[in-house]
């Protein structure tokens, strides 16, 4: 399998390489240069699989020529062997239609670690084939950070550098990052949103030298191995809820449009998916893309759902690239009059592309609130504010009701304890598997939000290149 960049310009490369790039080298990001397809006799067999045969048989074209089937299989077991769930990412009913797939079993509580444990075991198989150091630079508006430093924590050919808006994240987000005090782990707090934090990543990719000279890598979604993984919980829940022969929708709490291109990507691969829902909170760039074509980029508003308190999001360029027709020369000229201007209007094909599968609803404090009650009066379940972002969405979906819609709940209601004690009058407490959070020393850096700032302080404590 060969992976080409949305840009037009990078060199195509393999999934290994990609992995170990995170962005290609034109500022574009990489996609598979066709889809692979899985016929509806090929998804009737996952029914009854295991997660970790699921996703074996899902990521198995997407691997090949970097790792083989034996291989994938044992990262997979040692990514998924740590999440606390025999299912790793169980279904539960709330009524005759809607259901919640809860992905926050993982390490550090939120569906972040679905693909990060798996990139850190690829990470490490990678890099004991080369003699290599990797400096990873991130950025997270919460939850990517912890579940990115979690799956590094300690690697030897490994050092992260992790930024997240200072004051931005939840007590429970940041302490889950700022106390792992392993010396490969590099807390970065900046002034400004999560936005500026990721324009200041893609700036140290953008700068050639640096890039080079620190073997620079991603673990934000720009990263293709973190969509892949993300691929797997669409088919494994579909099928459990009667794909191949059924449509299902998904209803997808969306910020940087990751977990939601997966979704676009298990439908390209033949997955029979009704819609996928975009639900945004009042930060709604990517609503407004959808339903008007008008993507320019807002002031972000600070509010209960800070891990999507996002106005760019990175992966809308995969949708536009492929659902446009995959002309990268003339996305890199569109993306570069957004980076310019901080608007863009999305061209006719582009709209007509997304519009088959996507819908999308725009949720406020109010609705995520009522969601959060309907979900605990009608089924006992306790949900964080993202996914009940996902839960109001859903409830408005215009569909035939015969058509099974999945929330996709993306973190523990532990995590914002706060939002969920406000709506519901119940503080969720942490689970035991993340131990004394608020006992430990926390260890971070604050820097201002600038280029220079940040790149100094990773130069004087990375490893460069020999
Ligand atoms: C809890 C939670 N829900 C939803 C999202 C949005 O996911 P995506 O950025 O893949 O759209 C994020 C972060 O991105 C998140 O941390
Ligand atoms: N909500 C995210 C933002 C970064 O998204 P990513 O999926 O591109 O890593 C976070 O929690 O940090």
């Amino acid at each position: 399998m060969h992976y080409v960049s949305t840009r037009g310009s990078a060199p195509a490369l393999g999934f290994e390489d990609v992995t170990l790039a995170g962005l290609a080298s034109d500022g574009g990001l990489y996609v598979p240069e066709s889809w692979p397809s899985f016929s509806a006799d090929q998804i009737r067999a996952l029914s009854g699989l295991s997660y970790v045969e699921t996703a074996v048989r899902v990521m198995a074209p997407f691997v090949a020529g970097s790792l083989n089937e034996e291989e994938l299989r044992e990262l997979c077991a040692a990514a998924y062997g740590r999440f606390s769930h025999d299912a790793v990412t169980p279904l539960v009913q709330l009524d005759h239609r809607h259901w919640l797939l809860e992905l926050f079993h993982g390490p550090t509580l939120a569906f972040k670690d679905v693909a990060l444990q798996l990139l850190g075991q690829l990470f490490e198989r990678f890099l004991s084939r080369r003699d290599d150091h990797l400096t990873i630079v991130g950025a997270t508006s919460g939850d990517t950070g912890s579940a990115a430093i979690d799956a590094v924590a300690g690697r030897e050919k490994i050092d992260i550098f992790m930024l997240h808006p200072d004051g931005r994240v939840s007590d429970v987000q940041r302490r889950q990052m700022t106390t792992v005090l392993a010396p490969n782990v590099h807390n970065i707090a900046i002034d400004g949103s999560f936005d500026d934090a990721q324009a200041l990543v893609k700036a140290m990719f953008n700068d050639a030298d640096f890039a080079r000279r620190f073997n620079l890598s991603a673990v934000n979604s720009i990263n293709w191995a973190r969509l892949m993984a993300q691929v797997v919980y669409y088919f494994y829940a579909a099928v459990r809820l009667g794909a191949p022969d059924r449509a299902i929708a998904f209803s997808v709490p969306t910020g940087n449009f990751g977990d939601v291109f997966a979704g676009y990507v298990a439908a390209k691969m033949g997955l029979p998916v009704a819609k996928l829902m975009v639900a945004t909170n009042v930060n709604d760039i990517l609503h407004r893309a959808l339903a008007e074509g008008d993507y320019s980029q807002g002031q972000v508003v600070a509010t209960a759902t800070p891990s999507m308190d996002i106005q760019v999001s990175s992966n809308f360029e995969r949708l536009l690239f492929d659902a446009g027709g995959r002309d990268g020369k003339a996305l890199a000229e569109q993306m570069k009059g957004f980076e310019a201007s901080k608007a863009m209007r999305l061209t006719n094909a582009q709209r007509d592309g997304a519009s088959a599968l996507f819908t999308s609803a725009r949720v406020d404090a109010d609705a995520m609130t009522m969601a959060m009650r309907w979900a605990y009066d009608a089924a006992g379940q306790v949900i964080d504010p993202h996914s009940a972002i996902g839960l109001a969405a859903a409830r408005s979906i215009d569909l035939d009701p015969a058509v099974p819609v999945v929330t996709l709940a993306t973190a523990h209601a532990a995590k914002f304890p706060t939002a969920v004690e406000r709506a519901t009058g119940i503080r969720p407490s942490l689970p035991s598997r993340v131990g004394d959070l608020f006992a430990r020393e926390e260890a971070y850096a604050k820097l201002p939000g600038t280029f220079e700032a940040v790149t100094a302080y990773v130069a004087g404590r990375a490893t460069p290149r020999g």
